[in-house]
Formats: structure tokens, C-alpha cells, sequence
């Protein structure tokens, strides 16, 4: 089952993810392990916390990872960590061993491999699988998340927690989280905005044979507990 929570507005929709964050802060004393996406839609999301929430966040407990990286530096404009640096980090007191980004720069297989290490040596495990506390995921207008693109089902039910992915349109390289860390998170937050995605936010609540297997639907769908942040219905 999947819990909607519909805002009136996109920053309305922030606020609310943020509020629960810090909700799930208050309800223990240990750090939380939070997996971060990318693309346009959580620039927003970045942008409030670097600026009404920097001091309202007790950034020393969190540990950021990310859910996928496109392979090019930091500095590249289509970088998923850079455009969060810009929005958050330069704005906020977070220990730098706290921030663990896929280092888009490297050569991808070996940073895949890389990656896995890091994660497999903080993130406590679940029937053998990664378990962050949060993963925050995205849905692309062509129904793909972390970069796991339509098609690509393979990504779904693949042991290997991160691997080396291709968007099938632009050739990109990049580097993503796959099918199982994805649903084993203890909470998978869909934030997912906008009209262009409003028949596709309908079918991740609702699904049809027609899109029942896209990445971001499936992945949602059979995940240990997914909520949904939007501003649609
Ligand atoms: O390429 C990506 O796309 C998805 C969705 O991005 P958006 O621009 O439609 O918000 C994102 O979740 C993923 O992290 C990113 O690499």
C-alpha cells in the first residue's frame, strides 16, 4: 500500500517531507541513514533546507548517501550532488564524513564497486540487503527512478546495490541504486510534483496493466512501506 499526502503547493510539499525528517530525528538518538535523489524536482526541497531549515535540522545526525549520480564532476551542472551542494550543503554545519556522494568524476564500474563499499561498511543490513532509514526517490516524466529506466527490469530483483546504468535516450552514464535497496528502506518517500507527471502519480496509487511494471510504479508498489509526497491527486 502506498500512504499519499497531497499539498496544495510545491514548497508546501518541502516543508511537509521536512517536518517528518525531523519528526523521525526526534523519535531516536542514533544518526539516520538517508538516501537522496536527483533531477530538478528536489531543487526546492535543497534551496529550504540551506536556508529557512539550516539551523532547524541537526545536521551532525544525518548521513547523507545518494540514490544515483550521472558520471561527470561535481562542478557539471547535470551533477546530482553538485546541484544539492549549491542548494544545502555550502549553507549548512554538516560534519563532511557525514556526506557520502558517488564520485561521478571516477571511472563508473570502479566507483560502483567503491560505493557498495562504503555503504555496506555504514548502513546496517536487512535480510542481507542495505537498509537506509530513508531513501527520498524521484519519478522522471518517463516513469523511471533512481536510474532504473523503463525496460530495465532487470535493476528491479539485481543483488549488486549499485550499479553502472545508461539513460537509454542520451547514452548518459550514471551510477544507481537498484530494485531491492530501494524497497527495503524503512521508508521509501516518492516526492514527485507537477502536471506533466499527474497521470503517472494517478498510476503509482492506481495501477493498469500499461503501467504497472515502469520502474518508479513497480518499485513503489512493492516496497516495504512507500509514502507519497505531491501535490497532485
Ligand atoms: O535523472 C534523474 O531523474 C529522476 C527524476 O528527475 P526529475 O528531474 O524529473 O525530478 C531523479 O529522481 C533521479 O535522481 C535523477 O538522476
Amino acid at each position: 500500500m502506498i500512504t499519499p499526502y497531497i499539498y496544495p503547493s510545491e514548497k508546501e510539499v518541502a516543508i511537509a517531507i521536512t517536518e517528518r525528517l525531523i519528526h523521525s530525528l526526534k523519535t531516536t538518538e542514533r544518526p539516520l541513514y538517508i538516501a537522496l535523489s536527483g533531477g530538478s524536482t528536489p531543487n526546492v526541497l535543497f534551496a529550504l533546507w540551506g536556508k529557512e531549515y539550516a539551523k532547524k535540522i541537526p545536521w551532525q545526525r544525518i548521513h547523507l548517501f545518494w540514490v544515483d549520480e550521472r558520471c561527470v564532476p561535481p562542478s557539471d551542472p547535470e551533477s546530482n550532488f553538485g546541484n544539492m551542494k549549491i542548494r544545502c550543503l555550502d549553507y549548512v554545519d554538516i560534519p563532511i564524513e557525514n556526506i557520502h556522494r558517488i564520485q561521478g568524476e571516477n571511472n563508473p564500474t570502479a566507483e560502483a564497486e567503491r560505493y557498495i563499499n562504503e555503504v555496506q561498511q555504514i548502513i546496517p543490513v536487512a535480510n542481507g540487503i542495505p537498509q537506509f532509514d530513508i531513501i527520498l526517490a524521484g519519478m522522471g516524466n518517463d516513469g523511471h527512478t533512481s536510474s532504473i529506466f523503463p525496460g530495465q527490469t532487470h535493476l528491479y530483483t539485481k543483488k549488486q546495490a549499485y550499479v553502472v546504468s545508461f539513460h537509454p535516450v542520451t547514452h548518459q552514464v550514471r551510477i544507481a541504486m537498484t530494485g531491492p535497496v530501494m524497497m527495503t528502506a524503512k521508508e521509501l518517500i516518492f516526492h514527485v510534483i507537477g502536471t506533466e507527471k499527474q497521470h503517472l502519480i494517478h498510476a503509482m496509487l492506481h495501477p493498469d496493466p500499461v503501467t504497472e511494471n515502469l520502474p518508479a510504479i513497480f518499485i513503489a508498489r512493492h516496497a516495504n512501506y512507500t509514502l507519497l509526497f505531491t501535490d497532485k491527486e
